[in-house]
């Protein structure tokens, strides 16, 4: 059953005369157990999906698009009815965890105040329970820290457990591996691993980091300039990609060469005629700058190329 189905999803920002295209009529589904992936470019589109579910973009931001949960559509619930679901049945680990803490207050304190006062004993027993599962030793130490006494990687796994101390039915983490260094990367694959296997939880995983990608997701949808232009079981997305720019994106890992993508993403103000990516990519052809590819079905996933035969 599908958890989460996004139709058709537009983010405009208006930017004078003119507005910024962030996302294109992104579509997908995030089943009930599955680890669903969004990776792409800096800039591509990734964060502000996971903003616009929740509602939280600037109010500025111009939204098109359905988003169900549940058969619930969250674009058309009153700001009461979204609470009951913001940071409870959805809950969004956000990109940046040292902005995600106060810095002056105390790591327990900062937990306790997730729940409401008169839920705080029982919610405080969960969150240490949750913390001793989630690889933090000595909660109860750690909790008379600030959040600056803990590595990148304690910070983000306190995180964690804020977001998953109400046991939301849809966890969205939003560059979980950012900044932290190798051996907290490895610690988060760990992490996450668990999140999904033992806790069974459903999640929207949004990241720049291919190796937390093929670890954790099931299924992967690859953003270009706003729009999604292949999406597919992980395995086949990272392990036999089809569309240019995702083969791109993994020659430019560093195990495979660190071979840049040359050229730039374009104006999102003005996007060029033709496949958004075709002034970058080493295979188009004339049909490419004149005629936008429409996303279809390929071999069981989805692909936005003119050429999909390539391998
Ligand atoms: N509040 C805003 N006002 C104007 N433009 C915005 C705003 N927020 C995002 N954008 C634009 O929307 C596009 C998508 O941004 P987004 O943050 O979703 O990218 P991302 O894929 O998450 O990138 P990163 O990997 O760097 O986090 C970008 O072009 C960005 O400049
Ligand atoms: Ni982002």
């Amino acid at each position: 059953m599908n958890l989460l189905e996004i139709r058709d999803l537009s983010i405009d920002f208006p930017a004078g005369e003119d507005s910024v295209k962030a996302v294109s009529r992104v579509s997908f589904e995030v089943r009930e157990g599955e680890t669903f992936g969004i990776i792409g470019e800096s800039g591509s589109g990734k964060s502000v999906i996971g903003l616009a579910l929740l509602r939280l973009l600037p109010a500025n931001a111009k939204v098109e698009g359905t988003v169900f949960f549940k058969g619930q559509n969250l674009f058309s619930l009153k700001p009461s009815e979204l609470r009951k679901i913001r940071g409870k049945r959805i809950s969004l680990m956000p990109q940046n965890p040292a902005g995600a803490l106060n810095p002056v207050l105390k790591n327990g304190v900062q937990v306790e105040e997730v729940f409401e006062r008169t839920e705080r004993k029982e919610g405080m027993k969960k969150a240490l329970k949750l913390m001793k599962q989630l690889f933090l030793r000595d909660p109860e130490r750690l909790c008379n820290l600030y959040p600056h006494q803990l590595s990148g990687g304690m910070r983000q796994r306190l995180l964690a457990c804020m977001s998953l101390s109400f046991e939301p039915e849809l966890l969205i983490a939003d560059e979980p591996t950012k900044g932290l260094d190798p051996e907290a990367k490895e610690g988060a694959v760990k992490l996450f691993t668990k999140i999904k296997k033992e806790y069974g939880k459903t999640m929207l995983l949004i990241t720049h980091d291919l190796d937390l990608a093929l670890e954790v997701c099931d299924r992967i949808a690859v953003m270009y300039a706003g729009e999604i232009v292949e999406l597919d079981e992980a395995s086949k997305v990272l392990g036999t990609p089809l569309h240019p720019y995702t083969k791109g994106l993994i020659r430019a890992q560093p195990r495979n060469g660190l071979v840049p993508l040359s050229g730039q993403t374009p104006s999102r103000i003005k996007l060029p005629e033709g496949c958004f990516f075709h002034e970058r990519c080493r295979y188009s052809r004339a049909e490419c700058s004149r005629k936008h590819p429409e996303i279809r079905n390929h071999k069981g996933g989805w692909i936005r190329c003119h050429f999909r035969s390539l391998q």
